[in-house]
């Protein structure tokens, strides 16, 4: 089969949470995930990929903000920045794997990470009110001690898993490149683009661009590049295999199938939380509204071969 008349156009977001803390688990985790990513290209599909880095950009602004405290050689690194160097950590763990799995099955394809900018409004209300979540998880004690030190630092509890600390997130408005990305898929590319939800800019004069202190969703930015790309499916691959209804209590329900309005009903209902299920459910939202022939699907990473024959994940239909 040829790339370029694959059966199905596919935007995978791959959660930052499921690639691990170090590099070496990062590496792993990401080797496991290129043969499920990998055998969607053996059914026929053509995959492009984005990715989250919630972990990794909070890792990376830490270390040069405390390195910079007892080196003089270093210096702080703001996020738009940080985000750059996830996208370009993440990207080679994902070329490397994919390449390899590629590889090992004989498979021609190219695979190539697009370091992407993505546009935001300057007076997005999200700059008020930071609510994404990035770097390790502290205790109560740790997080308030923290806040005492430093007044301009915001530590919340995330989705009742442990408090972290959270940076403004505006929603993604467009794609600087994405001439780049659609001439690298009709050029039979895998591509990788808008890690970690894409580096946040604002226009600044003509044809410039200036980065900004935020950190953009990835579930929203992948429903941002599913649309530009014009996909027939976006599949958000996380931990679980499918959104439930009261989620971890004992009267818990899988989804197997939703429609918009019903997820709204769902949404206003409190079903999913915050800082983690609810954008994923609203970018899938997104993405179909409106549009009968599209489908998203939330799903487990190891299940993706499975999503595709409508085996497993929990799909969003308009
Ligand atoms: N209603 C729900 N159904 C399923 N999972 C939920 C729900 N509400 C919250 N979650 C949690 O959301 C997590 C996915 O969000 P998160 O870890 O932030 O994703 P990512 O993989 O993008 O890092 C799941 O692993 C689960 O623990
Ligand atoms: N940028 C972003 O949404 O990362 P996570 O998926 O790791 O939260």
């Amino acid at each position: 089969m040829h790339y370029k008349n694959a059966l199905h156009r596919i935007v995978i977001a791959l959660g930052g949470n499921a690639l691990g803390t170090t590099p070496e688990e990062q590496q792993e985790k990401i080797s496991k995930a290129a043969e499920a990513l990998v055998e969607l290209i053996a059914q026929g599909n053509e995959i492009i990929i984005s990715h989250g880095n919630g972990p990794q950009v909070g890792m990376i602004n830490l270390a040069f903000e405390e390195a910079s405290k007892v080196n003089d050689k270093v210096v702080p690194v703001k996020l738009p920045e940080c985000t750059a160097m996830s996208q370009g950590y993440i990207g080679y763990h994902l070329q490397k794997g994919i390449k390899k799995e590629l590889t090992k099955k004989k498979m021609p394809w190219h695979v190539a990470t697009v370091v992407t900018q993505i546009i935001v409004d300057k007076d997005d209300e999200a700059f008020n009110n930071p609510t994404k979540p990035i770097g390790g998880y502290y205790t109560k004690e740790e997080a308030t001690e923290l806040m005492e030190k430093d007044k301009d630092l915001i530590i919340k509890e995330d989705a009742g898993r442990g408090y972290r600390k959270m940076v403004a997130s505006p929603k993604p408005v467009d794609l600087v490149e994405k001439e780049s990305i659609i001439n690298m898929l009709d050029n039979e590319f895998i591509v990788i683009a808008c890690g970690g939800g894409g580096i946040p800019v604002v226009k600044d004069g003509e044809g410039d661009f200036k980065g900004v202190e935020a950190v953009i969703d990835k579930d929203y930015a992948s429903a941002k590049l599913a649309d530009t790309v014009d996909a027939d499916y976006l599949f958000i691959l996380t931990a679980v295999d499918n959104v439930c209804l009261n989620y971890g209590k004992p009267n818990e329900k899988s989804l197997s199938d939703v429609y918009v309005e019903e997820a709204e009903k769902y949404i206003e209902e409190g079903h999913f939380s915050a800082g983690s299920m609810l954008p994923k459910v609203k970018a899938a939202m997104e993405f179909v509204k409106g549009k009968e022939e599209r489908r998203a699907v939330i799903a487990s990473l190891k299940n993706a071969p499975y999503v595709i024959k409508g085996e497993s994940g929990t799909v969003i239909h308009s």
